[in-house]
């Protein structure tokens, strides 16, 4: 199996509104399991998947190299890359309130492929029962889960998920981060998380921000099971990261 990088971001520098918020960002993405992208609130974290999915606000300016398998990303509009094969979770869900369960998933289908409702189905048995409900009355789980299954029905060749677990009840977060668990078995995940217990639990590489800049990379468990660097990078212990 290639060891080659799914994705490769370097020197990527974005500015919005006057502000400098990432300042020559570089790491690569591993082609296989989950690799997280950790820091504090506010050090860039969504502001570069958002760079990566081309949905940099108008007013913003990114430069910098954003690659897959030799294949420029930066600059192409969302909708490219989505055909292409980056599927985005977005930190607000952003499911179509009004729509019900089902129409949502509906929206995502791509002309020309066949959607996967079978896998998206086995995966979430409760977004088939739940077909005829609207979107907006699910619970936050809920609307997580149909957020995950509207990007599996397609083909994804990395999946950017921003923080799928913020403001879920424990039991809730344990069954999102199973499914992760098993999506990154098959496709490569670039994941922002808080939760340290999740990151423990599926994260095999780490790449953390701080103030727009690249502060640490390396082995998530190494990360986790050192204190004093959790606590420096991070601002917090690492003491209940076991899930
Ligand atoms: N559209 C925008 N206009 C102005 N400032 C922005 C915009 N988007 C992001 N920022 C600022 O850029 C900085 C980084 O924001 P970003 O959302 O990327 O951080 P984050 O690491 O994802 O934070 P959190 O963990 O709190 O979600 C913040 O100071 C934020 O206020």
């Amino acid at each position: 199996m290639s060891t080659e990088p799914i994705l490769t971001v370097e020197d990527l520098s974005v500015r919005i509104a006057g502000l400098h918020i990432l300042q020559g960002v570089s790491f690569t993405v591993a082609p296989t399991g989950v690799t997280v992208l950790l820091g504090r609130n506010g050090v860039g974290k969504t502001t570069t998947l958002r760079a990566i999915i081309g949905l940099t606000p108008r007013n913003g300016e990114v430069r910098g190299a954003i690659r897959t398998g030799g294949r420029s990303l930066t600059g192409q509009p969302t909708h490219k890359l989505v055909r292409g094969g980056l599927g985005y979770v977005p930190e607000d869900r952003c499911v179509f309130a009004g729509l019900t369960v089902a129409e949502n998933l509906r929206l995502a289908e791509q002309r020309g492929t066949a959607p996967a409702y079978d896998k998206v189905y086995e995966l979430f048995p409760e977004l088939d029962r739940r077909g005829r409900q609207r979107a907006g009355s699910l619970s936050g789980g809920q609307q997580q889960m149909l957020a995950i299954g509207r990007v599996l029905l397609n083909d994804n060749r990395l999946l950017l998920v921003d923080e799928p677990t913020k403001g879920l009840a424990p039991k809730v977060v344990t069954e999102v981060a199973e499914v992760l668990e098993r999506v990154a078995v098959t496709v490569p995940v670039l994941l922002v998380e808080q939760n340290l217990a999740v990151v423990r639990r599926l994260a095999q590489a780490a790449i953390v921000l701080d103030a727009g800049r690249v502060a640490w990379t390396g082995d998530a468990r190494q990360l986790l099971e050192e204190p004093a660097l959790t606590k420096s990078l991070l601002g917090v212990g690492s003491s209940g990261v076991h899930a």
